[in-house]
C-alpha cells in the first residue's frame, strides 16, 4: 500500500462500474481512519436515496453516517474546524464543480476521498470522474463480476428503459457486466443464479 505524505492533503478516488465495491472501499477506508483517531465527514448527493435518506450504505448494506448535499460547494460550509479526512461517494452527481472542491481541500490540508462511477450506462467516461482522476494522488479501479459470464465487470448495464444520464437506481435497474457482454442501450435484465449460498 502507498506510503501516504505526510503535513500534506491528497486525493483518493475510488472508480468503477455499479456493485464493484466503491462503497464497501469508501467505508473501509472511513473506518480506518476513525480507528486512527482522525476526524471525518462523509457526504453523499441528496439523490441518492436509494437504500438512506442521509447515510451512505452499500449494496451489501455497509453503512456509514453522511451528511447529504444538493451542491459540492455546500461542504465547506458544513466542513467542522478540525475534520482531516473528507469521504465522498456517489461524487459523480456533483458535477463539475466537485473538482474544484475536492482541490481546495485537499490543498488545504485534508485527506480526500472520493468514490464514483467512471463510466454511464454506455460505458461513456462520467464527468466529472476522469477530471478527478487526472487531479487526483491515487487512482483505485474497483471491477465487479459479469453477472452473465462471471468475468470481471467494468460496465453497469442499465436493465429500465429509459434514455436519462441520471436515474438513481440499484439492482433493479443495472447490473454489472463485462465489456463483451454489455450493450449501449437499456436491455433486458439477467435472471439470477439459481445457487444462493448467501441468504
Ligand atoms: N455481480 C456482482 N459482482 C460483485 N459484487 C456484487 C455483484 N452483485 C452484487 N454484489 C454485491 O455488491 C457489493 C458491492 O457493493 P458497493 O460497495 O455498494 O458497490 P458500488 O458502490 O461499487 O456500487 C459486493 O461486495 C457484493 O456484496
Ligand atoms: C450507470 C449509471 C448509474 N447511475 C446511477 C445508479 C445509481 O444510483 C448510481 C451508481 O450507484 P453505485 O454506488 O455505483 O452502485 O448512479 C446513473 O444515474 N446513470 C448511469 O449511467
Ligand atoms: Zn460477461
Amino acid at each position: 500500500m502507498h506510503q501516504f505524505p505526510k503535513d500534506i492533503g491528497w486525493i483518493e478516488v475510488i472508480c468503477g462500474s455499479m456493485f464493484s465495491g466503491k462503497t464497501e472501499e469508501l467505508i473501509r477506508r472511513v473506518q480506518r481512519a476513525l480507528y486512527g483517531k482522525q476526524k471525518v465527514q462523509v457526504f453523499k448527493p441528496r439523490i441518492d436515496n436509494r437504500y438512506d435518506d442521509t447515510a451512505v450504505v452499500s449494496h451489501s448494506q455497509l453503512k456509514v453516517t453522511s451528511t447529504p448535499i444538493d451542491r459540492a460547494e455546500e461542504i465547506f460550509y458544513r466542513l467542522a474546524a478540525d475534520t482531516q479526512v473528507v469521504g465522498i461517494d456517489e461524487v459523480q452527481f456533483f458535477g463539475a464543480e466537485v473538482v474544484a472542491v475536492v482541490q481546495a481541500l485537499a490543498t488545504k490540508g485534508l485527506r480526500v476521498i472520493c468514490a464514483g462511477l467512471d463510466q454511464d450506462y454506455q460505458g461513456r467516461p462520467f464527468e466529472p470522474m476522469p477530471q478527478l482522476m487526472a487531479v487526483s494522488e491515487y487512482v483505485t479501479k474497483e471491477l465487479a463480476i459479469c453477472v452473465v459470464c462471471g468475468n470481471p465487470a467494468n460496465r453497469s448495464q442499465r436493465i429500465v428503459s429509459s434514455g436519462e444520464r441520471v436515474v438513481v437506481g440499484a439492482a433493479g435497474a443495472y447490473e454489472p457486466r463485462c465489456r463483451k457482454c454489455h450493450v449501449p442501450e437499456p436491455t433486458e435484465g439477467t435472471p439470477p443464479q439459481t445457487l444462493k449460498l448467501f441468504d
